[in-house]
């Protein structure tokens, strides 16, 4: 079945407050202190909740990075030149980038697709190292009009729901995102902008290290594209349209796809966050089934998280991107898998209760005593 924008947007469910009880009563019966795995615990619930099971599993893990190109590159808004996409692609590929090392180390796979790189990646693919789902050659530049077509921007959304599927088909139960692409930090910030009307000086970083001037061209770009193209802020599809990217469209979709199959997706940076502000735009619920992997240096990355409501679960001061933070942060969230699947409660090994609890619970027993005394 090929499932369409239109259809995941409509069977994506919240969370049910029902299974997030029943999380939470069974991880308060845990043997510790009550709450004192702090946030570890809230995750643990929420995983409870997404796969409906007091002992979800989230061992079999994939992080997607997906790459596309940027014709607003023409405005001198990073500090690397365009041929780095195709060269990082290759170098993920060969398994010598940072996403390599560090998916390896939380035993993830990596998934590198071709959303819009603006060279063939002909051989690449022949490989079958990486998967083709390219829209286009790279964007169109959108200080001069919109970086894609409406049907370019369903695609590309399209391509990252399939790709969700796929791998949920094939067992994985906890995904991450990525991307590459350079220039990809300024739609990214136009995005969030477009959105929620910030102020683009507040939120627009550095990205790769740009200069002073960089900055500002940064700065002027992205002011111009959202002058030019006027983004509705009510139609996420029209945003990711006149100032998105191929990858951050693909991510977007990802997350869409994950959340459809109720499954877990870890978002990484800056480029990653705008594609689930995207996501949530298109379908509120899909923020449940979001992880925060880490808060990233760039300055709009925190605005984002704030809109989603997600607490980031690293601050390393990382400003990477390929899904760096989100390999980093998916221990974590396989260790609060395993507290609420695997730690005894205090019944299972005979550990005695605070004294309050114990309290309580006698107050509750002599209420139902009384309760059924009365004739
Ligand atoms: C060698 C290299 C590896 C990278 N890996 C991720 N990015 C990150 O930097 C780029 C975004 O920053 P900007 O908007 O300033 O171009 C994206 O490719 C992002 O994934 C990289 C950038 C470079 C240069
Ligand atoms: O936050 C990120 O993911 C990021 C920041 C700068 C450059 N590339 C990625």
């Amino acid at each position: 079945m090929v499932l369409t924008l239109d259809k995941v947007i409509q069977g994506i469910e919240p969370l049910k407050d029902e299974w997030r009880k029943k999380a939470r009563s069974h991880i308060d019966n845990l043997t510790m202190p009550r709450g004192s795995l702090g946030e570890v615990l809230v995750i643990a619930e929420r995983l409870a909740a997404i796969k409906e099971t007091l002992k979800p599993s989230v061992n079999r893990k994939a992080i997607v990075t997906m790459a596309g190109d940027h014709g607003v590159v023409e405005e001198g808004v990073s500090a690397y030149p365009q041929e780095v996409t195709p060269q990082m692609v290759a170098n993920f590929v060969a398994g010598g980038a940072a996403i390599n090392v560090l998916a390896s180390v939380a035993g993830a796979r990596v998934i590198v697709v071709d959303m819009g790189v603006a060279q063939d990646l002909g051989e690449l693919v022949q490989q079958g190292e990486i998967l083709s789902y390219k829209v286009d050659y790279g964007t169109k530049n959108m200080c001069k009009g919109p970086a894609m077509t409406r049907e370019q921007a369903v695609q590309s959304l399209e391509a990252g729901i399939r790709i969700a599927g796929h791998l949920v088909e094939e067992g994985v139960d906890l995904l991450g995102t990525g991307d590459m692409g350079i220039g990809n930090t300024t739609p990214s910030s136009a995005i969030l902008a477009a959105l929620s009307g910030l102020s683009v000086a507040e939120i627009t970083g550095r990205g790769t290290g740009v200069d002073d001037v960089g900055l500002s061209k940064k700065i002027q770009a992205i002011k111009k594209a959202l002058e030019i193209n006027k983004p509705d802020p009510n139609d996420a599809v029209d945003v990711l349209a006149k100032v998105g990217g191929f990858e951050i469209g693909g991510i977007a979709g990802l997350i869409l796809g994950a959340a459809y199959c109720r499954v877990p997706v870890v978002v990484d940076g800056l480029i990653s966050t705008a594609g689930a502000l995207l996501a949530h735009a298109l379908a509120p619920a899909s923020a449940d089934y979001m992880f925060a992997g880490h808060v990233s240096r760039e300055p709009g990355h925190r605005h984002m998280l704030r809109r989603l409501g997600l607490r980031p679960l690293l601050d390393l001061d990382l400003r990477l991107g390929e899904g760096t933070g989100a390999a980093l942060a998916m221990p974590i969230i396989e260790g609060a898998a395993q507290v609420i699947g695997k730690m005894a409660t205090f019944e299972q090994a005979s550990v005695s209760r605070s004294v309050e609890e114990r309290q309580s619970e006698q107050d509750l027993i002599g209420e139902g005593t009384k309760a059924v005394s009365i004739p």
